[in-house]
C-alpha cells in the first residue's frame, strides 16, 4: 500500500525540489529555535512561496507558540502543527485566530497515550502520532525515535492521522504495514546530520513506499 508523505524540517530549495519531484504532499518548516531545523520567518516565507509554486502544501511546526510568533510566521503556511502541550482550547483558538488548519501532535509510548487524540477532534483537522521523547530530551520531536507501530492498528477516528517518529526508507514499509497508516511524516530519517536534509535520502524515501 502507498502512503501520502510529509517531508519535515526543510530549509533549502534543493530539499523542496526533491520533495516535489518525489511526490510529497506536504513540507514542514520548524519554528522552534532550539531545533537544528529552525528557520526564521523571512526564510520560511521564501521557501513556502516556492513550495506552493511546486504544488506542495506547507506546514509550520511549533512548540507551545505564543501569538507573536504565530503572527509572524503562520501567514506563510497552510497548516499549523502543534508539537507541545497545547490544550484543545488553545489549539482551537490558534486555528480560529490565524485561520489555519491544525495538526496536533500526540506523543506515544504506550497504548493509553493514544486516547489523548480524542480530545482534539473538534480543535484539529489532522492528528500526528509521534514517539514520546526520553525524559529531559531537548526536542519534543525530530529525534528519530519510533514507537510500537502496531499500537495504531485498531485506531479509528473521524480525523485523518499521520504516523511519525524515526521513519526512514528501510522501515517505512514495515511501519505502514504494522500501523495501517495512510500518511507518513519524516524528518531525521532523510538527513545526513541533524538539520541537513539529503536530496538522495528524500528521493529514496519517497520512491520506497510513497505515492
Ligand atoms: O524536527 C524538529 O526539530 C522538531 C522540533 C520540535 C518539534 C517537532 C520537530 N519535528 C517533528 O518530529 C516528528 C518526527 O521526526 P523524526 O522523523 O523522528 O525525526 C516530525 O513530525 C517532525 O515534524
Amino acid at each position: 500500500m502507498s502512503v501520502l508523505v510529509k517531508i519535515c524540517g526543510v530549509s533549502s530549495i534543493a530539499a523542496l525540489d526533491a520533495a516535489a519531484e518525489g511526490g510529497a504532499a506536504w513540507v514542514g518548516f520548524v519554528f522552534f529555535p532550539p531545533s537544528p531545523r529552525y528557520v526564521d520567518a523571512r526564510l520560511a516565507r521564501d521557501l513556502a512561496d516556492y513550495a506552493r509554486g511546486k504544488g506542495l502544501e506547507t506546514v509550520g511546526v511549533y512548540v507551545d507558540p505564543d501569538d507573536h510568533l504565530l503572527k509572524e510566521t503562520a501567514v506563510a503556511v497552510d497548516w499549523v502543527q502543534l508539537h507541545g502541550t497545547e490544550s484543545p482550547e488553545r489549539a482551537m483558538a490558534i486555528g480560529r485566530t490565524f485561520a489555519r488548519k491544525i495538526i496536533k501532535a500526540i506523543p506515544i509510548r504506550a497504548a493509553d497515550d493514544i486516547r489523548l487524540a480524542k480530545a482534539y477532534e473538534q480543535a484539529a483537522q489532522m492528528i500526528l502520532f509521534d514517539a514520546k521523547p526520553p525524559p529531559g530530551h531537548k526536542l519534543p520531536g525530530g529525534n528519530g525515535h519510533s514507537f510500537e507501530w502496531s499500537l495504531m492498528r485498531d485506531y479509528r477516528s473521524s480525523l485523518p492521522w499521520m504516523l511519525s517518529g524515526g521513519l526512514d526508507r528501510d522501515n517505512l514499509e514495515a511501519a505502514v504495514a504494522a500501523s495501517g497508516a495512510l500518511i507518513a511524516d519524516v524528518s531525521s530519517g532523510i538527513e545526513t546530520a541533524p538539520g541537513v536534509k539529503s536530496v538522495e535520502k528524500i528521493t529514496d524515501f519517497l520512491s520506497s513506499h510513497a505515492n
